[in-house]
Order: C-alpha cells, then sequence, then structure tokens
C-alpha cells in the first residue's frame, strides 16, 4: 500500500461493541505518542462510563481525552486548537451529531491525521449514523469484530438486554452502556422483541 504523506486523512475503526475499536484506538495513540506527534483526543459528554475525561476499553485501559459536546455544533469547539494536532483522536463517534463529519474533513484537508472509533450499527442492525458517512468519506476503514456472546462466531451486531431480555425494536436509540445492557452476537443470534411492550419496557422508555 501506498501511504498518504502530502496531506491529512482520515482513518475510522469500526464494528461492533466490544470487537476491540478502542483497544485499537489507544495502540495508533501510543505509537504516535513514541513518534513524538502532537495527538489530542476526544470524547462525547454523553459517554461518562469512564470518568469524566478518560476514554477506557472493556478491559481496563485509558487514555485522557478532552470532552466535548456531541450534540448540535458542539463538535466543531474540536476545530479550536491552533495550530491543529498533528493527529487527532475521537472515541464513541455514534454518539456525535453529523456535525463530526465536517469536522474530521476540515482537519484532515488541513493536514491533520484524524482516527475516528465508533460502532457503525444500532441495536436494530441499522446504520449508526454518523459513522456510515464517515467511513464513506475515510481513506481507510477497519471493521472489527468480537465474539458472539452465544454461539462463538464473529460478531458484528449490538444486542441490547434490557433486565434481561432482548430490547424492543421501538425502544430509544441511544443508551449508554456495557456488559448490563448489551452484548456482542453474530446477525444469526441477534434478537429484536416486537408487538405489544411490557411492564419493563414501559418503566424503562424515557422519551417516547
Ligand atoms: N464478546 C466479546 N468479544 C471480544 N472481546 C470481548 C467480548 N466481551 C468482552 N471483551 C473484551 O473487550 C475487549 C475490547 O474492548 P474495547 O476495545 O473497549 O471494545 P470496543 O471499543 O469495540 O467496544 C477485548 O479485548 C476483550 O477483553
Ligand atoms: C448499539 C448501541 C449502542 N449504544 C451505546 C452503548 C455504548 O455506550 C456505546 C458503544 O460503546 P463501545 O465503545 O462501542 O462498546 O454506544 C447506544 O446508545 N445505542 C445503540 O443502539
Ligand atoms: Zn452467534
Amino acid at each position: 500500500m501506498h501511504a498518504i504523506t502530502r496531506s491529512g486523512w482520515i482513518e475510522v475503526i469500526s464494528g461492533s461493541m466490544f470487537s476491540g475499536k478502542t483497544e485499537e484506538l489507544l495502540r495508533r495513540l501510543r505509537r504516535s505518542e513514541i513518534a513524538g506527534q502532537s495527538v489530542a483526543v476526544y470524547k462525547p459528554a454523553v459517554d461518562d462510563r469512564y470518568g469524566e475525561t478518560t476514554i477506557g476499553t472493556h478491559n481496563g485501559r485509558q487514555w485522557d481525552a478532552t470532552v466535548v459536546d456531541n450534540e448540535g455544533d458542539g463538535p466543531l469547539d474540536i476545530l479550536d486548537d491552533d495550530p491543529y494536532p498533528e493527529v487527532v483522536a475521537i472515541d464513541e463517534a455514534n454518539f456525535f451529531s453529523d456535525a463530526l463529519v465536517e469536522v474530521c474533513n476540515a482537519l484532515a484537508d488541513n493536514g491533520t491525521r484524524v482516527i475516528v472509533s465508533g460502532t457503525d450499527q444500532t441495536f436494530r442492525g441499522e446504520p449508526f449514523e454518523p459513522l456510515p458517512e464517515l467511513m464513506a468519506t475515510a481513506e481507510y476503514v477497519d471493521k472489527l469484530q468480537a465474539i458472539c456472546s452465544q454461539c462463538g462466531e464473529p460478531a458484528s451486531r449490538n444486542q441490547r438486554l434490557i433486565e434481561g431480555e432482548p430490547a424492543h425494536v421501538d425502544d430509544p436509540t441511544i443508551l449508554v452502556g456495557a456488559e448490563e445492557s448489551y452484548e456482542a452476537r453474530c446477525r444469526d443470534c441477534h434478537v429484536l422483541r416486537t408487538g405489544e411492550r411490557s411492564e419493563a419496557d414501559r418503566a424503562y422508555l424515557t422519551d417516547d
């Protein structure tokens, strides 16, 4: 492969939850630091699982990050750095508004290496914006798989579980969480509940 050297570029790391996206992001960041490059790391305000100012993996690795408002024009704050760092990393991109696409392109157009990580499917198995648009815009895309919690095959899907039961198809898209609410599953083992909602659904739903 002929590596890009005359401009910036966008790298997307995507795939299911638990597939190692954040581990891979941190691996690339460690190598950038070893190379002596300036690095800035951002995470969305909505995801507070690993503390306010760190990004973290499901197996405990962490890196300091700046928290940005993920809604509306909030992601444009990432463009406040002057000059732009050589490397900008953004984790949990699935929580950001579409403004993130504009931000990543502005950085790459100005010579920055942009590394974006986020899951590309909702719990319904549908495209999770802005990942699909970022994947189409990027120079490099890696789509990782986890291990299916049911059958051990490669997992591409995010199974949401509410009190141990598959989530209802009409549930809200955003629910911050990890092992307590999600499993990695393959296409065959991924289940969505339809039909009448239960008491548990009604207690859990907040925004419909
Ligand atoms: N079903 C699974 N398949 C693969 N890894 C898993 C699974 N469940 C937990 N893990 C752990 O999660 C780690 C990946 O964590 P992380 O990089 O945070 O994933 P992601 O950012 O894709 O959600 C793996 O190295 C492994 O230790
Ligand atoms: C599928 C799906 C996921 N989420 C949330 C759950 C987690 O907080 C993140 C994904 O984290 P990871 O680092 O990739 O493990 O996204 C959501 O809100 N809605 C969904 O449909
Ligand atoms: Zn399976």
